[in-house]
């Protein structure tokens, strides 16, 4: 369901996150990857890996510097992949860090990866050190213990969820919303992309609008976008949860490849974050220079809802009364909300309500 406002109102999914103490309360071993036990057990391992030795250096720097903090204080162990003992590691459960980094060909988002097996939320790593990190740096993990979704909602992140977030900074803070459209975009192609390159039937992955995937009437994945403002600047969390091989809660692209009798090759999370930054970047840039505008056919021939019917709840100024009425979805508005129109020719903005939206 839908809420018609008259004035602006603020837009939830862009929200400050709140401070948190910086302290690091934790051991981290400064030259090596090895650690104890007792350490491996209560800290998050954290891996770091560059896609060229520029970013290997400052990755190399982040651990000598003990640079990077989680949220709450709780210790990490940082290493980099180079010496990891799991750099050659050919286990489906276990994100392969040299598969993702020979297929990235970008020249700035995704070149330098955080990764962790499990970690309480990729989106806490990447926004809570967002000014150590460069811009474009992503963090990837195979489990999220406490993964956040919009609305204060979970994530659940089991194996086989593709789960990431990275950093993106914009200027005009007019564009800020429209962001969370191009990532959401960049995803559907990354799928589109990859499929067609291994010879797999294409799936139909959809957004809804404001920013979950659907595929066959199902969520299978959901984008979060948080930012902050400094020093004249809107830095920006994207963060990305896409069921690729889990069938649970909902369904996922591996199993929609089997029910179109395709079995042979599944889709890998490595294959598709790689396709993801790729278009990424490419639809970043034109969004930049040439402005939502220029992605806004294949944005609609993606999303779910050209010229879908809505019902539209209308509240009285006391909001003691709720009137309805059905309006037909034209598009976006310049600033990213529902552009409708009634049947009577009415023109207005429809802003999302929570978990209300169907
Ligand atoms: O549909 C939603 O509500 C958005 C879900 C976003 C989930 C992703 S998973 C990777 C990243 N880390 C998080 O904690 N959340 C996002």
């Amino acid at each position: 369901m839908l809420f018609v406002t008259s004035s602006p109102r603020f837009l939830s999914l862009i929200k400050p996150l709140p401070f948190r103490s910086l302290q690091n309360l934790g051991f981290s071993p400064k030259n090596l990857c090895l650690s104890t036990k007792m350490e491996s057990e209560s800290s998050t391992k954290l891996v770091l890996c560059g896609k060229s030795a520029v970013e290997e250096e400052l990755a190399r720097c982040l651990k000598t510097n003990n640079a990077l903090k989680l949220p709450d204080g709780s210790p990490v162990t940082v290493c980099l992949h180079s010496e990891s003992d799991s750099a050659g590691n050919d286990n489906d459960d276990v994100f392969r860090v040299n598969s993702y980094m020979n297929s990235i060909s970008t020249s700035r988002f995704g070149r330098l990866l955080v990764y962790s097996p499990r970690l309480a939320s990729t989106h806490d790593v990447v926004a809570n050190n967002f000014g150590e990190l460069p811009i474009g740096s992503v963090c990837v993990a195979d489990v999220q213990l406490k993964g956040r979704g919009r609305s204060k909602n979970v994530w659940e992140s089991p194996k086989g969820c593709l789960l990431f977030s990275f950093t993106i900074q914009i200027e005009d803070g007019r564009v800020v919303p429209l962001v969370q459209y191009v990532v959401s975009l960049a995803m559907t192609e990354a799928v589109n992309d990859v499929c067609r390159r291994n010879g797999m039937p294409s799936l139909d992955v959809r957004i809804k609008w404001p920013n979950d995937l659907y595929l066959d009437g199902l969520k299978v994945g959901g984008i979060l976008c948080t930012s902050t403002y400094k020093s004249k600047k809107f830095n920006i969390s994207a963060g990305i949860g896409l069921n690729i091989d889990n069938q649970k809660p909902t369904t996922c692209l591996n199993a929609a490849l089997q029910r179109l009798g395709y079995a042979a090759n599944q889709l890998q999370r490595e294959d598709i974050i790689s396709a993801f930054f790729n278009k990424f970047e490419v639809f970043h840039d034109i969004f930049l220079c040439q402005g939502f505008q220029a992605l806004e056919n294949l944005y609609y021939k993606t999303w779910l809802h050209s010229g879908q019917r809505v019902i539209v709840q209308e509240k009285n100024e006391s909001e003691d009364q709720v009137s309805e009425n059905v309006v037909t979805i034209q598009g976006l508005t310049p600033s990213g909300y529902l552009l409708a129109a009634t049947d009577d020719g009415q023109i207005c903005e429809l802003h999302p309500d929570g978990n209300r939206y169907t």
